[in-house]
C-alpha cells in the first residue's frame, strides 16, 4: 500500500530536503506539500519531479499560524484521502532574531563553547507578536496550528489496524528555563522560538500517552544547525558569507553542525523506516554529521516530565475550545442564524 505522507513547511529547507530523501526511499510514497507560500511551494513540486519524474506530489495552501487555514486545510485533507500515514510537523519562524555578540565573544572562551554552538543557548532573542487571531505568532505557528492540525486529522490517523505517525521537528534550542505553563505563549518571554520548541517536546509525550493505544505515534528532532532561511535570517549575508569556512571548521569538533538540510534531514527520513513500537517517546532523535560528514541518528533523553506536558495538553485543550467558540462566533456575524 503506498504511504500518505504530509510535510507541513515543505517549501524550503529541511522539509523540501525531506520530500527528496523520502521519494528516494520510497518512490511509491504519496506526497502532499502543505505550504503557505504556493509559488514556492510550486517550485520545490518541480524540482522534485525533476529527479523523481512519476512522483505523487499534491500541494495545499497551509498557513499553520492561523486557525481558520488549519481546519480549511484539514477538511481538504479529510476529503482527498481517507488515512495518512506519516505527518511531519516541520513549518518553523524565529521571527527578527537578534544576535547578543557579548554573550556570544563571553561564550567563545569559555569551557561552554562547543555547547553554545550546537543550541544557541543565551544567545538569540526574537521580537514575536499577536498574530489576526489573537495569539502569539511563534506559538501559533511552531506550536499551536500543528496540535489543531493533528487533533483534526484524528480520524484519518487514528484507524483500526492501521499505525500513523507525527514527528515533530524540534530544536536543540529548545530549553526548560524558556517555558512556563504559566504564559505557554510566551507573551512576557524575550525567547519564545525555544519556549516553543520545548513545548513542542512536552507535546509529543502527551500525544503519546493520549493516541498510542488508537495506533498513533509521535516523535521529535532536532535537525542540528542547518543553513537555511531561517539561519540565514539571523545575520546579513556578508557576515554568513565570511564566517561560512569557520563553520565548516568547527564542524570538525561537533557532529550538530549538519550545515545542508539533506543532513538536517537525517532523523526525520530515519524515522520514516523505524517500526513506531520501537521508538522512545522520551527521546528526542538528533541528526548528527561526523567531521568526515557521515550521517547518522543518535536519541538523546529530553529534559521533559509527565505532569508539565499533561498540564500544557489541557491548556492546548482549552485553548482549542476558545478558539473554535470564537470562530463560530464569528460566522454568525457574518451569516447569522435564520438568514
Ligand atoms: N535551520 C536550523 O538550524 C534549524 C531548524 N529547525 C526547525 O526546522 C524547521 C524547518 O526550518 P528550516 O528548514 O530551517 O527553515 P526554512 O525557513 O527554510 O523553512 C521553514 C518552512 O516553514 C514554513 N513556514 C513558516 N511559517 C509558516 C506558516 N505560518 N505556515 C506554513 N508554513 C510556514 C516556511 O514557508 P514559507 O516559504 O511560506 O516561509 C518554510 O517552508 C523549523 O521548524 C525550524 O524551527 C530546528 C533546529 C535547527
Ligand atoms: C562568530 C561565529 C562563528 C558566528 C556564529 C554565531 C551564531 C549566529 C550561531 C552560533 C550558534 C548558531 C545556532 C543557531 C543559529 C545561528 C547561531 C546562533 C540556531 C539557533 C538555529 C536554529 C535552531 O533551532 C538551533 C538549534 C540553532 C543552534 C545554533
Amino acid at each position: 500500500m503506498n504511504k500518505v505522507v504530509l510535510v507541513t513547511g515543505a517549501n524550503s529547507g529541511i522539509g523540501l530536503a525531506l520530500c527528496e530523501r523520502l521519494l528516494a526511499q520510497d518512490p511509491q510514497v504519496q506526497l502532499c506539500l502543505a505550504c503557505r507560500n504556493m509559488q514556492r511551494a510550486e517550485a520545490a513540486r518541480s524540482a522534485l519531479l525533476l529527479s523523481h519524474g512519476d512522483a505523487r506530489i499534491a500541494l495545499l495552501r497551509l498557513d499553520v499560524g492561523s486557525v481558520r487555514s488549519v481546519l480549511k486545510v484539514a477538511e481538504e485533507v479529510k476529503l482527498r484521502y481517507n488515512r495518512l500515514d506519516y505527518l511531519y510537523l516541520n513549518a518553523g519562524i524565529m521571527p527578527n532574531p537578534q544576535v547578543d555578540f557579548k554573550a556570544l565573544f563571553k561564550g567563545l572562551f569559555s569551557r561552554n563553547v562547543i555547547h553554545m554552538f550546537a543550541t544557541a543557548e543565551g544567545l538569540l532573542t526574537q521580537q514575536d507578536r499577536v498574530n489576526a487571531d489573537g495569539l502569539q505568532e511563534v506559538f501559533a505557528t511552531n506550536l499551536f496550528g500543528h496540535f489543531l492540525l493533528v487533533r483534526e486529522l484524528e480520524p484519518v490517523l487514528c484507524q483500526p489496524g492501521h499505525t500513523a505517525r507525527l514527528i515533530w521537528t524540534s530544536s536543540s534550542n529548545a530549553r526548560r528555563s524558556a517555558f512556563s505553563l504559566d504564559d505557554i505563549q510566551h507573551r512576557k518571554g524575550a525567547e519564545p522560538y525555544s519556549s516553543s520548541k520545548y513545548a513542542s517536546d512536552l507535546l509529543s509525550l502527551a500525544l503519546n500517552r493520549r493516541y498510542n493505544s488508537q495506533g498513533l505515534f509521535s516523535s521529535v528532532i532536532c535537525p542540528g544547525l542547518v543553513m537555511t532561511n531561517l539561519t540565514y535570517g539571523i545575520l546579513p549575508s556578508f557576515f554568513w558569507t565570511l564566517i561560512m569556512p569557520i563553520m565548516w571548521l568547527i564542524r570538525v569538533f561537533t557532529n550538530t553542525f549538519t550545515l545542508t538540510p539533506y543532513n538536517g534531514a537525517e532523523a526525520l527520513s530515519w524515522l520514516f523506516l523505524q517500526r513506531p513500537e520501537s521508538l522512545d517517546p522520551w527521546a528526542k532523535y538528533h541528526s548528527l554529521t561526523s567531521g568526515l560528514g557521515n550521517n547518522y541518528s543518535q536519541p538523546r533523553k529530553m529534559d521533559i516530565d509527565e505532569a508539565t506536558s499533561e498540564a500544557l495538553y489541557e491548556q492546548l485543550l482549552e485553548l482549542e475550545s476558545e478558539v473554535r467558540k470564537k470562530m463560530r462566533e464569528e460566522d454568525e456575524e457574518v451569516h447569522p442564524p435564520g438568514h
